[in-house]
């Protein structure tokens, strides 16, 4: 029987669908390719345990056949997409995840909706367990995301009670990774993409802030994980391994130029923080180790690696989703990384 995963030629996705295929399982990518990439699933062509639908997850999707899970990944992730289409992402968070759940009931199939630490909004409790409610802004410029998630996470409520359907709840943290857009928006990949270009790396806020990186593949074993366990309430799928931004660019900025061969100094800009950004976010993953028994095993200088490897080799292959205009405002202040190696 088929797996479900829609959102599959995304970054997260198209990791997970690999890891199914290479278990044998048969998998339809159901994928608009809004914010995924054929060059994501390119690798898959011609597998036969393989489909792909191009399908916008707003419409009810003519399904043919009776699968036994769905993972719901579909929806933009970037806060850079936030400002950009709203509308459509909170579309997409409703309507998107209702279409998912209506397919999961009319095929008694188990779906997992993949939800958010953004459903924590910019959280005043450190780390964040399942049972912290949150403080979001409802009408601010994150809120179609924050809220949306949080309409996705209710509505599997909804389905779970009216409908006894088999949700699985996975609240994702900062995944990372290869397979990521150079023009994402998120901080990994938009400081990989100026450490490569040369430019210099941009920080919202006086880099302070403080983030937990997951590596993709930790992110997908969990997700699996979920799928297969018995746990029926929300999840916290991330590490705990805290870095504020900053330490972040700094890490990039020098593993950038190790494996370029540079040592020229990378300047830093640091610009106003953005609106309702979360100051601190960290899981607290207590729950997924004792129901899951999962936890993250990739450290981030490794996965960041990978990463900037991965960008090196395959940057020139990607689509530009979008360029960031960093001129249009000025620096509140500069700082340079010396990257001698
Ligand atoms: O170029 C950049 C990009 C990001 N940042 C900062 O770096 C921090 C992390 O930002 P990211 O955009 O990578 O991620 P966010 O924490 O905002 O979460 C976002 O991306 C990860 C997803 O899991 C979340 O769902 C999504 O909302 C923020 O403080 C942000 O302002 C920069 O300083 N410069």
């Amino acid at each position: 029987m088929t797996i479900i995963v829609t959102g599959g030629a995304g970054f997260i996705g198209s990791c997970l669908v690999e890891r199914l295929l290479a278990e044998g399982q048969k998998v339809l990518v159901i994928d608009s390719l809004w914010t995924g990439s054929m060059v994501n699933v390119d690798k898959f062509k011609g597998h036969p345990n393989y489909r792909f639908a191009n399908w916008d997850v707003r419409n009810k999707y003519p399904i043919r056949e009776t699968p036994k899970q769905i993972y719901h990944l579909a929806c933009p992730a970037s806060p850079d997409h936030f400002g950009e289409s709203p509308i459509e992402i909170l579309e997409t968070c409703f309507r998107g995840t209702q279409n998912s759940l209506d397919l999961a009931v009319s095929c008694n199939a188990r779906v997992l909706i993949a939800s958010t630490s953004e459903i924590y909004g910019d959280p005043r409790v450190t780390p964040q367990s399942e049972d912290y409610w949150g403080n979001t802004n409802s009408f601010g410029p994150r809120a179609c995301y924050d809220e949306g998630k949080r309409i996705t996470e209710a509505l599997a409520y909804g389905y779970q009670q009216k409908h006894n359907l088999e949700v699985r709840i996975a609240r994702i943290f900062n995944a990372y990774g290869p397979s990521m857009q150079l023009r994402d928006g998120r901080a990994v990949p938009n400081f990989i993409a100026a450490a490569m270009e040369g430019r210099p790396i941009t920080i919202y806020g006086d880099g302070s802030a403080g983030r937990c990186f997951q590596y993709v593949t930790d992110c997908v074993d969990g997700l699996i994980s979920l799928m297969q366990s018995g746990y029926t309430r929300p999840v916290n799928i991330g590490t705990n391994a805290e870095t504020t931004v900053e330490d972040l660019a700094r890490m990039i900025a020098a593993l950038v130029a190790e494996k370029i061969g540079s040592t020229r100094k990378v300047p830093i800009q640091f610009f106003p923080a953005r609106t309702d950004d979360p100051y601190r976010r960290k899981p607290d993953i207590t729950l997924a180790k004792e129901v899951l028994g999962w936890q993250p095993r990739v450290i981030l200088r490794d996965g960041l690696e990978k990463t900037v490897d991965w960008f090196l080799q395959n940057s020139g292959k990607m689509p530009v989703v979008k360029v960031i205009d960093e001129q249009s405002t000025m620096p509140l202040k500069q700082a340079s990384v010396s990257v001698a190696v």
